[in-house]
Parts: structure tokens; sequence; C-alpha cells
């Protein structure tokens, strides 16, 4: 908690208009919600182009530094801000490429409003906008040895350019084949609790003796790369991502019994005995748990492994003819630097013109949030946006911008 700075006092007192820029601060922008205003860009010292976040409580005159969860966006060479729904400030970074314009700072969706209870300050969360429509998570439980790897490594290899993992933290030991950062972060214990204090897992369980997480970075990731993300995790996890706002599907894997469940753990000879006990005893109430919580969408038995590969295939609706096309990025349009952005239902109009675009006049973007879908933490996907390339023909002629 500080006190605001004069340029802040200044602009409240003369009004500043939401989501404009701070008079003083050609940087900065303010969105007021309620008695609070939320302030991007340079306050105080710090560099005037990152985009730290504080929020000026108006009826208290301070100045606040929230948690700040998420990704933060890179700075940029200046920003817009318009406040949607009451719960989060779109943000568009000027000259950007398409890939990273559009940012969302969730200032009190439910996950915010979760996680400032559990940490039990002021929080607000980064979420990028990702283009199109891609698919919602898969989320892949079910008893240690039932075949829950075997299953995911199939998908990715026969879907490279579709799926990616998400890669999981665990304090348990790496075993011969794997490598740090590709099948787990192998991380410290202490290292990982303070990571959970400070917000970073989407959701953890202690599993068989050992802490698991998924950190918000890892989907994030995913995301980012346009594929769709799948999570190995188990029954504690599924149910708390399930809890979150991560918007996924949920697929539980059964064995055809606990005998060969009990097989393949020794086959795979990665366990010692008592791991393998442990992990037996488990599976047990996993599986109870697996079948009654109502978490899972989807049940599959993995007796024979190609047809439960068949089977999960088919719930992913990947078996037809699959054009596998993957997300084009756009090289070389930037979001124009001079921006003026309104509001209309859920279309934001953006008015610029840029030389990339040919048209440098009357030159609109269409934002079209209507189906908008996930948020933070990880992303916020189902973006679409269209050029509207000459206002005075009237509204036709919307290209998609690829
Ligand atoms: N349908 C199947 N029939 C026979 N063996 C299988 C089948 N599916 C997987 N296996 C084998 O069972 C063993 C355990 O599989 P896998 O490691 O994929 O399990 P998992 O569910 O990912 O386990 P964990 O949760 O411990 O990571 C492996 O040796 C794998 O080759
Ligand atoms: N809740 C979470 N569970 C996880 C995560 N990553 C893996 N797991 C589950 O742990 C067990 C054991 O895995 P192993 O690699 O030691 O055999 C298995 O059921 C996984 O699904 C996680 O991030 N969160």
């Amino acid at each position: 908690m500080g006190e605001a700075p004069a340029f802040i006092i200044d602009d409240l007192q003369t009004g500043f208009l939401n989501g404009f820029d701070l008079k003083s601060q050609g940087c900065a922008t303010a969105t007021v919600i309620g008695n609070k205003a939320y302030l991007i860009g340079g306050v105080n010292d710090e560099p005037t182009l990152s985009l730290g976040v504080h929020i000026f409580d108006q009826t208290r005159g301070e100045l606040v530094s929230p948690l700040v969860l998420g990704t933060k966006p890179t700075p940029c060479k200046g920003h817009s801000a318009v406040l949607l729904n009451e719960d989060r400030i779109l943000m568009i970074k000027r000259g950007s490429v398409p890939d990273d314009c559009i940012w969302f700072l969730e200032v009190d969706t439910q996950f915010v409003r979760e996680q400032r209870k559990i940490l039990g300050t002021e929080v607000v969360a980064w979420s990028k906008g990702v283009r199109g429509n891609a698919d919602k998570p898969v989320v892949i439980s079910g008893p240690s040895g039932v075949g829950k790897g075997t299953l995911i490594s199939m998908l990715m290899k026969e879907f490279p350019s579709m799926f990616g993992f998400s890669v999981s933290h665990t304090t348990r030991a790496p075993r011969g084949m794997e490598k740090d950062g590709v099948h787990y972060h192998f991380t410290e214990r202490s290292a990982m609790e303070r990571e959970i204090e400070d917000g970073k897992f989407l959701e953890f369980a202690a599993v068989h003796g050992n802490l698991y997480g998924t950190s918000v970075e890892a989907v994030e990731v995913v995301a980012d790369a346009g594929k769709r993300c799948i999570l190995d995790i188990d029954v504690q996890g599924a149910r708390s991502v399930k809890a979150s706002s991560l918007d996924a599907m949920f697929i539980f894997v059964c064995p055809p019994s606990m005998e060969e469940l009990e097989k393949r753990l020794r086959a795979r000879g990665t366990e010692t005995e008592e791991q393998v006990q442990k992990r037996l005893r488990n599976a047990q109430t996993e599986i109870e748990q697996g079948k009654s919580s109502g978490i899972f969408d989807h049940i599959l038995y993995n007796d024979n492994l190609e047809e439960c590969y068949e089977s999960l295939k088919k719930l992913l609706g990947l078996d037809g003819n699959i054009t596998t096309s993957p997300k084009a990025s756009p090289k070389g349009v930037e979001f124009p630097m001079d921006l003026a952005i309104s509001k209309i239902d859920q279309k934001i109009i953006i008015k610029c013109g840029s030389p990339d675009l040919k048209t440098t006049s009357n030159f609109r973007i269409v934002l079209d949030l209507s189906s908008l879908k996930g948020g933070a933490p990880g992303r916020t996907r189902g973006l679409d946006f269209y050029a509207i390339e000459s206002f005075s023909n009237g509204l036709n002629g919307f290209n998609q911008l690829s």
C-alpha cells in the first residue's frame, strides 16, 4: 500500500474517462469499477512501457499493488483498455502482432474471487486472448498403471500439431528415461510449496506420497502454441480443475480388473514393491471416485489398447476425416499504433489505420467477444477479429484477418 502519485490525483480531480490514457502518463490507463481505479502501465518508478497493475482505492485515497497472477504481457509501445462486464478489462497492445495484442485483466471473475479468498490479498489475473475456436483442454485421470501415459503418447504421436501436453511439476524423483521439462518439471518440495503459495498452480495434490501439480503456465504454453491441452492428473487434481474456471473435458480411464492393473504396474518395473503396493491401494479409491464422483464426462475401459485408443479418438472427434490445420500465425501485420476503441454489446470496434493493412483510412477492426471461453488461469479462447474495409461502404466487406 502506498500514496497515490500526484498525477493520479490530478487525473482523478480533472476526471478521466474509463480505459483512457491517464493524462499525465502517455502509457498508462485507468479503468474505474465501483470505487476502484485499475491502473495499467508505468506508475511510480516503473518503466513506462511495462504493464504493471495498481489499484487506486478512491474512497481511501490509497494505491495498492495487487498480487498479479497469470503470465504478464510483455512491455509494449502503448495500450488501450476498456471495461467488459464489470469483471475484466480488455487491453489491446499497440504495435503488436495479432497473436499478442489482446489481453484480459481479470479483476473480479470467479477465479480472481477464489484466489482473493485463498491468498487473503488483493488479486488480479492476466489471461491472453487466443484466436479461433481451439477445443477445450482434456483432463485424463485413472489409477497408476492403467495406461493414461501410453494413450496420451499415441495421441501426441498421431496428431502432433493438434495436441500439447501440460507438463506437471512433481517432487518425485525422475525415472530412468524421464527428462526434466518434458515429462515433468522435477522440483524440490520447498520450492513447489512456495510457488503454490504464490498462486502459480492451477491445481496440486499429494499423490502416492509426492506432490504433483499443474502450473498455470503449463496450460498457457500449450494454448499459446494453438494446441489442445492434455492434462494427465489424478482424481483430486481433476476435482480441483472441475471447480476452477478452466472449461475442460474430463475422461476417466479404468482397468479391466485389479489383477490386470497390478500386472501392468509390475511389468512397467518403475516402482519399488512398497510403491506398487501403495499405488494399488490408492487405485481402489480412485476407481470408486472416478466412477461415482460426477467429475468425469466419460469413462473408458483400457482392456485392449488399440480399441481403447480408438474410443478415445472418437470422444475427441478424431474418428472421421481429420483436417489438421495448425493455427495460421499472421506475419508482418502489426496491430496499429493509433487506436480508439468503443464497445457495442459483445463487439469492440477498434478504429485504426495501419500501413500493413493496405487501406489506411476509415479502417475499423471488429473484435467479436460473443464466443469467449476459458480465462485465467490459462487463456481466454474463442476470439474473433474482422477488418471492416470501409465504413463509407456500409458494414459489408468483412475480411477475417489471417
Ligand atoms: N491396454 C493395455 N494392455 C496391456 N498393457 C498396457 C495397456 N495399456 C498400457 N499398458 C502398459 O501398462 C504399463 C502402464 O502404462 P502407463 O505407464 O501408460 O500407465 P499410467 O496410467 O500412465 O501410469 P501412471 O499414472 O503411473 O503414470 C505400461 O508398461 C504400458 O505399456
Ligand atoms: N493432481 C495431479 N496429479 C498428477 C499430476 N501429474 C501427474 N499426476 C498423477 O500422479 C500419478 C502418478 O504419476 P507418476 O508419473 O508418478 O506415475 C498419476 O495418477 C498422474 O495422473 C498433476 O500435475 N496433478
